[in-house]
């Protein structure tokens, strides 16, 4: 049994079926760790989400921030994004049970030494706390209450955790971490304004991975693709999987025990 970690697919299925092929990767066999944006901006979303829900037990998946925006616009009344390239999702037959499969993932996923969520893991929560968080998400997304919570999610305020937050914004603030997180302060704050590479990080901010922290397990995260699958300067084990397939990079495999990674081209572009 091998298991691959793969990062953000975002609608990339031809170069998700040419990766699995090209690992003869077999769900009898081998298990699958997804780093979630399995959907939007690409072309396939509807045909990632079908073939990765397919794999059942042998995936296991994080849920992103283009995955929490999906089930905002279906089940939150959220508003499409005009770079939005989720229609064909919200006009399947079976779009009920793929978005039920999609808001019962979690955020944050464990085994052995490795700890993956789609942003990473910030330096002052430790990993028993940071899955406690993600549980708290998970519980609202899996509440009567949820479509509150996806109507009320967006935001970037509050930017500072503080263990006293309360409702909405302690659950903002969970998800935004965990799933929107690049640079942040020594406090733990949180910047939303820059998406590209390193030399974009606003004063006094650094990349979340070059804080230290007080546990030393091997972070598998996605969503910042501009990092084009390097974290230079990190002071943990963090392994950046998202590799830029939807803006006509690759997309990568990391093979969890030999450390090896794989990767087909783009065909976006
Ligand atoms: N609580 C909440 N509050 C608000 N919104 C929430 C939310 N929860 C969920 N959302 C949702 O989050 C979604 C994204 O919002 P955006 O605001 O568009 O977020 P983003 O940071 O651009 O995210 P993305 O995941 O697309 O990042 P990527 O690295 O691929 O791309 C980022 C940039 O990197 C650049 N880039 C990619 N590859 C690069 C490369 N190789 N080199 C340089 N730049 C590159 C691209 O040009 C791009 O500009 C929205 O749909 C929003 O609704």
């Amino acid at each position: 049994m091998t298991t691959y970690a793969i990062g953000d697919l975002q609608g990339c299925h031809d170069e998700f079926v040419a990766l699995l092929e090209r690992l003869s990767f077999d769900p009898r066999r081998d298990r699958l760790w997804l780093a979630g944006d399995l959907v939007n901006r690409g072309p396939g979303s509807l045909a990632c989400l079908r073939e990765v829900a397919a794999l059942g037990e042998a995936a296991r998946v994080v849920l992103g921030n283009h995955d929490l925006h999906l089930l905002a616009v279906a089940r939150g009344d959220a508003g499409l994004k005009r770079s939005d390239t989720l229609d064909a999702i919200l006009a399947a037959p079976d779009r009920e049970a793929l978005l039920d499969w999609l808001q019962s993932r979690p955020l944050l996923v464990r085994g052995g030494e490795d700890v993956m969520s789609h942003a990473g893991l910030p330096p002052h929560w430790s990993l028993a706390r940071a899955e406690a968080l993600a549980a708290e998400v998970s519980q609202a997304l899996g509440s009567e209450a949820s479509g509150a919570f996806l109507r009320d999610m967006y935001g970037n305020r509050p930017a500072c955790w503080r263990d006293d937050l309360e409702g909405i914004e302690r659950l903002r603030l969970i998800v935004n971490t965990l799933t929107r997180m690049r640079f942040i302060d020594a406090r733990g704050c949180l910047d939303f304004s820059a998406k590209e590479g390193l030399d974009s990080a606003p004063p006094g901010f650094a990349p979340w991975f070059q804080y230290p922290r007080g546990d030393a397990p091997r972070i598998l995260f996605g969503h910042w693709a501009a990092l084009e699958g390097h974290t230079p300067g990190s002071r943990v084990d963090a392994q950046a999987l998202d590799t830029g397939c939807v803006w006509g990079g690759h997309l990568t495999a990391l093979d969890l025990a030999s450390g090896e990674r794989h990767s087909v081209p783009s065909r976006q572009r």
